[in-house]
């Protein structure tokens, strides 16, 4: 899948832009500050129908204006395909093949992206935060269905949650059968979401494993693990989970209404990376965290080519030049001739691959930018 045509019109510093893309290697050059990362953000916008780097949409609208809108032909298995994504005081709409979607479990997916921004690596030793967020946009891209039950989850335990403090603060009773009502909801939509992320995470690792092998020069073996915040496990299904979860939720509830918030469930839950036996969230060196960030995106990267029969678009925002040669060479190889790529660099001095002298090469100033071939 790729891209052929990138237009933007008040987005971030770009008041008007049309770009034209080569099927293979793009690279955006430019000084700091200049509208780099907001080209690859305006790519993943029109894929994800939102950025990869804040949640409040407003902040894609060029200053003093009243919308924005990103819109691009691609060109997938299937065909031409035509994407929009606009964003104003109404709020987001979002248009495929210019019909206008109201579900956005409609839209994504239809652009498979991988980022990789200075932010992934920190995956490993960053926030709980920074991994469920991983995996949940991963996911939401092959999986549609899991995007539907992480929101209904997030739905259910705001209400639980806004409840709970109610009661805390003494503004409502603590009456069981009410909080029976929230927690039964919220365990439903919890058990879906665990058990697909169990799933996702045992494809995930069967690709990482071999990959960061190889990076790692044969010397390191990874393993992805899920780290619930409650007693549940990867060999249960659906049901069991639920009736899991029925008795976890038992287990802390006096804790919680004390607390005035929900204790356990996806929103706790994390992942941890063992290298060769140790986690190196605590113990890992900064190359190792690298190297994992990096095979996870290459394992995505693969993933997304078994469910969905092709390459995704993949997002190098200033990550190159983050990588000692070797992991630079092993990524660019990886990807060399498949997969449709953007690269975005202060400078392409230190990056010596043919790929890079091959590349189709975009200047940016200021929010004007400059094609050269
Ligand atoms: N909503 C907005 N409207 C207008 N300008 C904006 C908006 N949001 C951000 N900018 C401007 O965009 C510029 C930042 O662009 P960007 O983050 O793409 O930098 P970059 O070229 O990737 O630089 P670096 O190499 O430092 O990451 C800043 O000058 C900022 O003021």
């Amino acid at each position: 899948m790729h891209i052929d045509q990138l237009k933007l019109k008040n987005y971030r510093n770009y008041g008007q832009l049309t770009l034209s893309f080569q099927n293979r290697v793009n690279v955006i050059l430019g000084e700091n500050a200049q509208g780099k990362t907001n080209l690859m953000e305006a790519i993943y916008v029109l894929a994800m129908s939102k950025s990869h780097r804040t949640s409040r949409d407003k902040e894609l609208i060029r200053w003093d204006q009243a919308f924005a809108k990103v819109e691009g032909h691609l060109t997938n298995r299937n065909g031409p395909l035509h994407m929009e994504v606009v964003f104003s005081n109404q709020g987001k709409k979002v248009k495929l093949n210019h019909i206008e979607k109201k579900r956005l479990s409609d839209y994504i997916g239809s652009c498979n992206i991988v980022m990789f921004a200075p932010e992934d690596l920190t995956l490993v030793k960053g926030s709980p935060q920074i991994r469920r967020r991983f995996l949940d946009m991963e996911m939401g891209q092959i999986h549609p269905i899991y995007l539907y039950h992480l929101s209904q989850y997030h739905k259910v335990l705001k209400q639980r949650n806004q409840w709970l403090k109610n009661v805390q603060q003494k503004k409502v009773k603590a009456d069981p059968a009410m909080l029976e009502v929230m927690t039964d909801q919220l365990l439903q939509s919890a058990a879906h979401v665990i058990t697909k992320r169990y799933a996702f995470l045992e494809k995930l690792q069967s690709w990482a494993e071999p990959i960061h092998l190889e990076i790692s020069r044969g010397k390191e073996k990874l393993e992805v693990i899920y780290a619930p915040s409650c007693h549940v496990s990867e060999e249960m299904d659906l049901s069991t989970m639920m009736i899991a979860l029925k008795e976890e939720f038992s287990r802390v509830e006096e804790r919680e209404l004390q607390r005035g918030t929900t204790l356990i469930g996806p929103h706790r839950d994390d992942l941890t990376f063992i290298v060769n036996e140790r986690n190196i969230q605590t113990y890992g060196s900064q190359g190792q965290q690298r190297t994992t960030a990096l095979s996870l995106k290459l394992a995505e990267i693969e993933l997304i080519k078994e469910k969905t029969g092709e390459y995704p678009i993949l997002l190098l925002d200033d990550v190159l030049s983050e990588l000692d040669d070797y992991r630079q060479t092993h990524l660019l190889n990886t990807i060399k001739g498949k997969v449709q790529t953007f690269v975005t660099t202060t400078s392409v001095d230190g990056i010596d691959h043919e790929m890079l002298r091959e590349a189709e090469t975009f200047y940016v100033e200021e929010g004007s930018i400059q094609q050269k071939g």
